[in-house]
């Protein structure tokens, strides 16, 4: 399947559909698409598999490649390190797949200080009311998680309007038509 690039970033504010979008896209389009396997440095749990689940790798070796820049973005939660390496989405790539990046502000910011040149895609909620209604409405976080997450929202939506950030912003009203203009985005043209 010919897609306009090999490497999609998708992002946009927490609530806003892309998980739901990507699923869609993922089932459609079986073995069309994957996602770069991140690096940890916690350990693997039972029946995780190293290059599978993650790569599971040591503190230092993961300090000492963070260091040398091979590393698109890099975070420590409760005392481990998690990153996404630049060599994990060429990998996708080399396999003959087209990468797909789900990834924050941060994150887009970050992939721009690398070589990997994607498309850049921002999924927009319709407006921040029914992005409350749909982050309450999926009932997988607590009042002060969705009030976080609607806060940071107000900062990737003022990012996307600048205009060298996305390729294209799509609304995600009704998602038929937002599901459409991803598949646009991505393959030029609309292809069920
Ligand atoms: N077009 C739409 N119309 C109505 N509901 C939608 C639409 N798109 C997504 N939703 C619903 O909104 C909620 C949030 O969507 P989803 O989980 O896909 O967002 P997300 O951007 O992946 O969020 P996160 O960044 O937190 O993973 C889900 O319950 C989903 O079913």
């Amino acid at each position: 399947m010919q897609t306009v690039a090999k490497i999609f970033v998708i992002s946009g504010p927490s609530g806003s559909g892309k998980s739901t979008l990507l699923k869609r896209l993922f089932n459609d389009f079986p073995g069309t698409f994957g996602f770069s396997i991140s690096h940890t440095t916690r350990d693997p749990r039972p029946k995780e598999e190293n290059g599978v689940d993650y790569h599971f790798v040591n503190k230092e070796l993961m300090e000492r490649e963070v260091a040398e820049g091979k590393f698109i973005e890099s975070a420590t939660f409760s005392g481990n390190m998690y990153g996404t390496s630049i060599k994990a989405v060429k990998d996708v790539v080399d396999a003959g797949k087209v990468c797909i990046l789900d990834i924050d502000m941060q994150g887009v910011k970050a992939v721009k200080n690398t070589d990997l040149n994607p498309q850049y895609i921002f999924v927009q909620p319709p407006n921040v009311e029914i992005l409350e209604q749909r982050l309450r409405g999926r009932g997988t976080e607590k009042e002060e998680a969705v009030l976080a997450r609607l806060a940071a929202s107000k900062a990737e939506m003022a990012y996307a309007q600048e205009p060298s950030a996305y390729d294209r912003i799509i609304i995600n009203d009704e998602l038929e038509s937002a599901y459409k203009d991803l598949q646009t985005a991505i393959f030029g043209q609309e292809q069920l």
